[in-house]
């Protein structure tokens, strides 16, 4: 017998787990919001990776930049240094061999390519013979231009990189090969579109001058405290799709398996959220409530007479629940009719089989509640139901509890005529416990009255049994089959087969059963119908 969870009820259990009855959600909607919450996960995730990425790629940019200054302040270092040494060496520069002059320059200054001194607007002596004598640019020599810096074509065919330096009344022009300055974009993190400001020329990363000055407002500067030099470089403001995602695959797969498995936790954890309504609909969807049979046998032969048909519903995690806790919710909340439905097709489909099992005039009693009366569909499925069971040689019985009347209305009794005409008959279930009186008898016109479980349980060798005689007295009276519910022990039989009543059903004799059990019951009864006890 399956352990009926009852006190600690399964609702209390769930209702404690929903989120204080903020959350009831359908399936369809906790999907929808499994996909959302997945969808919105990656696309942060996505963002973070590639906003990561960006900043990295602009650190990197700045990092590269920064690197770029120094690498040319120390150029332009270098040639300041040169021209200070150079005074001291004037004789060595000047002293018209320019081996001499260049192996000066190689020990000293490896990146200075000549020095030369300017005398007037003359280049005089210089450690390049070739340049001696040659003119240099007014332009250059301006107040304005003295200690300046600049690529030009000065000296050579090539632009250099040039220092002007005027020290102790002598001006100094040291020339530096662009190869150099182009190794600094040699360097890790340097941008295509990068390039040092000197003077009036600007070096791009590919190597190209451009005589330009004048700070560009889409590029980001840094400039040299101590030499007119600065770097510009456009900074990353986004990468392209397809760069990101050959950079990122691992992360991006990375976040598309922990989105989806959020979503899918979402999805499974909220199962256990939902409100009890919800669960008893998936119950009846997902067809966990199945239906047990209970037998009644004759009060005087001990033979099966009928079997009441009792849900069962089985929980995945909660195991077995009483239908004590879940008969109301249904009726509660209108899901009786499923239920009830779903108990129909059960019944056929367990006995469909197995029917030549079931002696002619067996009793099938089906509990139904006040909503069963109003629905449309129950008639259709009693009448399947009814087809498929080859009911003419069985009787279909209802029965009504008493514990909540129905309201007698016209339409009840045109239910009730509609019952009768397809040959089902009315039982009042657990009579004598409710606030019914003898015009609710009348009303209904039952054709079987079950005497409920309290008081046959009162039946005992030397208790007063005063009370359970005078219902089964009036029933009698009122010329009602009588059914005694709850029949646990011998005493209880044997008091109740003295008073002739009709039927007996209770653990004494048989508990409910699965659909597989009842058959073999009914097997056995078939083969060898058991002796009245
Ligand atoms: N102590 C004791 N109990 C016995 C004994 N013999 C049978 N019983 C229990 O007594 C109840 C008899 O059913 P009920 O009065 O119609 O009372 C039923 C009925 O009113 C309702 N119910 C059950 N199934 C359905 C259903 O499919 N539809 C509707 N509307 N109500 C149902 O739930 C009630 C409780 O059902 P169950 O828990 O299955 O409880 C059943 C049965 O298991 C016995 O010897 N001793």
């Amino acid at each position: 017998m399956p352990n009926l969870i009852k006190t600690t009820t399964l609702f209390s259990q769930i209702q404690q787990k929903t989120f204080f009855g903020f959350v009831v959600m359908t399936g369809t909607v906790k999907f929808v919001v499994a996909i959302f919450l997945s969808l919105v996960l990656l696309a942060s995730g996505l963002s973070f990776i590639a906003m990561h990425q960006l900043y990295s790629e602009q650190e990197n940019a700045r990092v590269a930049a920064q690197s770029v200054l120094s690498y040319a302040e120390e150029l332009l270092a270098e040639a300041s240094d040169a021209a200070k040494s150079s005074l001291q060496a004037q004789q060595v520069l000047c002293s018209g061999s320019m081996a001499q002059d260049q192996a000066f320059l190689l020990n000293h200054y490896p990146h200075i390519q000549a020095i030369s001194f300017v005398q007037g607007n003359m280049i005089g002596c210089s450690s390049l013979t070739v340049a001696q004598r040659k003119k240099v640019p007014p332009a250059l020599l301006s107040d304005n231009a003295l200690k300046e810096a600049s690529v030009e074509k000065l000296l050579f065919d090539m632009p250099t990189l040039y220092y002007l330096a005027n020290i102790q009344n002598n001006t100094l022009l040291v020339n530096i090969s662009t190869s150099f300055i182009n190794n600094a974009f040699n360097l890790d993190g340097v941008l295509p579109n990068m390039y040092l400001q000197i003077g009036g020329a600007q070096v791009w990363s590919d190597g190209s001058i451009i005589y330009a000055s004048g700070d560009d407002d889409h590029f980001m500067h840094l400039r040299s405290a101590t030499f007119p030099v600065s770097v510009a470089w456009q900074s990353p403001l986004s990468i392209p799709w397809y760069r990101f995602i050959a950079e990122n695959s691992s992360l991006i797969a990375f976040a598309v398996l922990v989105s989806t498995l959020c979503g899918y936790l979402f999805w499974r954890l909220t199962g256990h959220f939902t409100s009890s309504l919800m669960v008893l609909q998936q119950a009846i969807s997902q067809r966990q409530i199945h239906p047990f049979y209970q037998p009644f046998f004759q009060g005087d032969t001990g033979k099966i007479a009928g079997f009441e048909v009792l849900a069962r519903w089985k929980h995945p995690v909660y195991g077995y629940v009483s239908p004590d806790i879940f008969i109301p919710l249904a009726e509660q909340h209108n899901l009786i009719g499923p239920l009830t439905r779903l108990l129909m097709q059960q019944i056929t489909t367990d006995f469909q089989k197995a029917i030549h099992l079931f002696p002619d005039g067996l009793y099938i009693c089906i509990n139904i509640s006040a909503q069963n009366c109003l629905d449309p569909h129950f008639e259709m499925d009693i009448n399947d139901m009814m087809r498929k069971l080859e009911a003419k040689k069985r009787h279909i019985v209802v029965e009504v509890t008493e514990r909540h009347p129905l309201h007698v209305t016209p339409q009840l009794n045109e239910w009730l005529a509609a019952l009768r005409r397809a040959n089902i008959s009315v039982a009042l279930d657990d009579f004598g416990t409710g606030y019914s009186n003898l015009a609710y008898i009348c009303a209904l016109q039952p054709e079987f009255l079950k005497i409920d479980k309290m008081f046959v349980s009162q039946i005992d060798n030397n208790t007063d049994t005063r009370l359970v005689e005078s219902v089964i007295d009036l029933a009698k009276k009122m010329r009602l089959k009588v059914i005694a519910e709850g029949v646990e022990t011998q005493a209880q039989v044997d008091y109740l087969r003295a008073k002739n009543v009709d039927f007996m059903q209770g653990y004494f004799f048989c508990r409910p059963l699965p659909a597989e059990d009842f058959i073999k019951r009914m097997r056995l009864e078939v083969s060898a119908p058991p002796s009245p006890a």
